[in-house]
């Protein structure tokens, strides 16, 4: 499990352990890793131009000392200074080594963009863990520049402008390829808007995590979501392994209802019944024949359909006077339910319809959400962290809020979020399929907060497979494939 954390917890710790240590002995350690890093990525270091954008504060000063390792080498480095200040013991160091240094705030601003552009490897060290607001000038002019580097751009511990507790970016950020980051991920390199901007994310142990608290983020690796994924044994029949129930689709929209049942299919579901109107049903007949299906008459409730462990609710189900009745029949049962798609916009109207004893879990996009909170959402986007907590919180239910990076978030419980995925997913239907599988762990046992993250994995990891990848060249996927891809993503899982 990969644990993230805020400033204000990493400064902390850093107090602690730098009271046990000779003054300096953190920012030393910090500039080797990150002077090995980048000679690493240098073609050559010896001769390389390196460009060190250094701020005024320590940030600044691990960039300097970085740079006065790489000088020391024999590369070409030029410190570009934005504070007023500079760190002086770098700054030193860095002069001491050959390094040339100039002012941005006096420079030959012409001079110093074509540094920025024509460098082998630029350093960002404006700002760390002390960013504050919006970068300001000529901070965010150098962070702008960065964008038209040609060679490698490396964050120092954060891409400047990214709030580091947050992944909130309210100016002018600093887009890496790599960023190292020093003693404990910090919470804004794992979600968006942040995330985007760190390019490869090197960790550099600085021995900060015996001082470090319960963390308020967290991620799965394949390693903790295959130890969790449900696994049939030898006593398991259909019912043990779990049934999930399906209420998605209407005559209009008929490719969700084949979506969502393809998710649980395929996710490994004990059984699934499929409960909608008579097309849906015809539909999903043809493509899942392992599905039980009803055809429920307009305005009926779930009563015939069976017993289930797990209900998925929702997606293209319609948000009509019928709708609703079907959704307070679903929701006033005694199991888990995940509501999605349509069904959180009846919600989203009534929220009585939350009112129950048994686990919710609400699946939304930044839109839905937006709705559930009435907040335009966009500003869910850029502040995801705080609005699937609020949302976790003032609903009293679990979370998993869609979107570039998805997050989980339940009440009491670190926000998990998700490493997988890829920006193919964007394209209709797919979470649909993540709907059916979630209900498909729902209904094995798991909880809500366990299948949302789970299912966020794998069928992250399942549309990075339909995709390709690095070297193998990458191509559209339709969320059918995402269904389709998720035993090979599953057994990826489980090997090893
Ligand atoms: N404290 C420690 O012991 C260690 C700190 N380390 C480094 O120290 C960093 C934190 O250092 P600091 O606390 O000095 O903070 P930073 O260097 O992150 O930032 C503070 C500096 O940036 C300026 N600044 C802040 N927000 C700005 C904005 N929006 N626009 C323009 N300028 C802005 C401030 O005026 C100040 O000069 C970490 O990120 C890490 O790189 C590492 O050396 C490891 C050890
Ligand atoms: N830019 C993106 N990068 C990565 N994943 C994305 C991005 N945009 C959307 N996704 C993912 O794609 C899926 C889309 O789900 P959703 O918005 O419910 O679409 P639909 O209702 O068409 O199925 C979600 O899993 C979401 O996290
Ligand atoms: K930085």
């Amino acid at each position: 499990m990969l644990s993230a954390y805020t400033s204000d917890e990493i400064r902390a710790a850093e107090r602690e352990l730098m009271a046990r240590l000779p003054d300096g002995t953190l920012m030393r350690r910090a500039a080797t890793g990150l002077a090995a890093t980048c000679a690493g990525l240098l073609p050559r270091v010896y001769g390389g131009r390196v460009v060190v954008l250094a701020g005024g504060g320590d940030n600044g000063g691990d960039a300097l000392y970085a740079g006065a390792a790489l000088a020391r080498r024999g590369a070409r480095v030029h410190a570009i200074l934005a504070g007023r200040t500079a760190h002086e013991g770098g700054l030193g160091e860095l002069r001491r080594a050959g390094g040339r240094v100039a002012e941005a705030r006096s420079g030959d601003a012409v001079l110093m963009e074509d540094l920025i552009v024509r460098a082998d490897l630029v350093m960002d060290g404006l700002a760390g863990i002390g960013g504050a607001g919006p970068l300001r000038e000529p901070y965010a002019t150098l962070a702008r520049l960065c964008r038209r580097a040609e060679g490698v751009v490396v964050a120092v511990d954060v891409p400047s402008g990214v709030d580091a507790s947050t992944g909130e970016v309210a100016g002018e950020a600093v887009r890496a390829d790599v960023t190292v980051t020093f003693g404990a991920v910090k919470i804004g390199l794992l979600i968006d808007p942040g995330a985007s901007h760190v390019g490869a994310l090197t960790p550099f142990d600085i021995g900060l995590r015996p001082w470090l608290p319960e963390p308020g983020v967290v991620a799965l690796t394949g390693a903790d979501v295959a130890a969790r994924l449900p696994r049939p044994g030898p006593e398991s029949d259909k019912y043990r392994r779990g049934v999930v129930g399906v209420v998605a689709g209407s005559d209009r929209f008929t490719g969700a209802a084949v979506l969502t049942v393809g998710g649980a299919v395929r996710a490994g579901a004990g059984l699934v019944r499929f409960a909608s109107s008579a097309e849906p049903v015809a539909r999903v007949r043809a493509r899942w024949p392992e599905a039980v299906t009803t055809v429920l008459a307009p305005g009926e409730g779930i009563g015939e359909v069976g017993r289930v462990q797990a209900w998925v609710l929702g997606p293209g189900m319609g948000t009509g006077e019928d709708a609703h009745a079907l959704a307070r029949s679903v929701l006033g049962s005694d199991v888990p339910v995940i509501v999605d798609a349509d069904g959180l916009t009846l919600v989203a109207r009534d929220r009585s319809l939350l009112r129950r004893e048994a686990p919710t879990l609400l699946t939304p996009h930044t839109g839905e959400l937006g709705r559930l909170l009435g907040v335009p959402s966009g500003e869910i986007e850029a502040a995801r962290l705080r609005h699937a907590r609020r949302a976790a919180e003032e609903l009293s239910v679990t979370v998993l809020v869609k979107g570039s990076t998805t997050l989980v978030a339940e009440e009491g419980r670190p926000v998990r979020a998700n490493l997988t995925g890829t920006p193919w997913l964007a394209t209709g239907g797919t979470g649909d399929v993540l709907a059916g599988i979630a209900g498909a762990f729902l209904a094995a046992g798991m909880t809500c907060y366990e299948a949302a993250s789970c299912a966020a994995h794998v069928h992250g990891l399942a549309a990075r497979m339909a995709a390709g990848g690095p070297g193998e060249g990458e191509a559209p996927v339709a969320a059918l494939d995402v269904a389709l891809e998720l035993p090979a993503a599953l057994r990826s899982l489980t090997v090893g």
